[in-house]
């Protein structure tokens, strides 16, 4: 009998466990490639045996990436709760029992763009995961804010990592590891 980590980490030579009736839904937005490279690391820690679909938000108008406006402007988006409108993406919570939602925290709270995501598809009855990224790691009020708008569904796996494709460390791909295990062991 393997213990749950050894079914999806298997070591060399040993096949990772098929799960193909489940699907995984990872949805995400990044401006800064910071949020985007966690979720390519998660992505390889699923690994091939188990069917994910990848949702990058994009909003229809682009925030600027640089320059005093990106702060300025996504700042103020964020924190008067603005909900952007989106660039037509697929999503049927039907298909998946996990949701993997990624984001970097903007003024303190997700970024827009997932507001716009998560207030129009109300996910209720799934395993979520959560992974923020930020430049000082202070995620907890941001956890909170995304847990009142699954409303009564509870998020089992959360991950808050500091601007972590600059750093591309060790201990960030650690913390990757613990945060897809708790969901691959939730999910059973
Ligand atoms: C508009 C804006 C607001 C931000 N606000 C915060 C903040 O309140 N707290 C924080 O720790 N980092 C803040 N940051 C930094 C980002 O959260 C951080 O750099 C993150 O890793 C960026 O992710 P990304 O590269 O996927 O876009 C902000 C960045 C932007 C662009």
């Amino acid at each position: 009998m393997k213990d749950s980590f050894s079914r999806y980490f298997p070591g060399k030579g040993e096949k990772m466990i098929r799960n193909k009736d489940r699907k995984i839904a990872v949805v995400y937005f990044s401006l800064g490639g910071n949020t985007e490279y966690v979720i390519q690391r998660i992505l390889e820690t699923i690994g091939d045996g188990t069917a994910v679909d990848v949702i990058r938000l994009e909003p229809v108008r682009p925030y600027a990436d640089a320059g005093p406006m990106k702060y300025i402007k996504g700042g103020a988006a964020a924190s008067l709760g603005s909900r952007p409108q989106l660039k037509p993406y697929s999503f049927d919570p039907k298909k998946y029992d996990a949701v993997i939602v990624g984001s970097p925290i903007w003024a303190g709270t997700i970024a827009p763009p997932i507001r716009t995501f998560l207030l129009a598809n109300r996910i209720r009855g799934k395993k979520i995961g959560v992974a923020l990224c930020s430049s000082s790691g202070r995620a907890d009020k941001c956890f909170s804010r995304i847990e009142k708008y699954l409303k009564k569904t509870e998020i089992i796996s959360k991950l808050s990592l500091v601007d972590p494709a600059k750093k591309k460390s060790g201990g960030d791909l650690y913390e990757i590891r613990r945060f897809v295990r708790e969901i691959m062991e939730a999910r059973g």
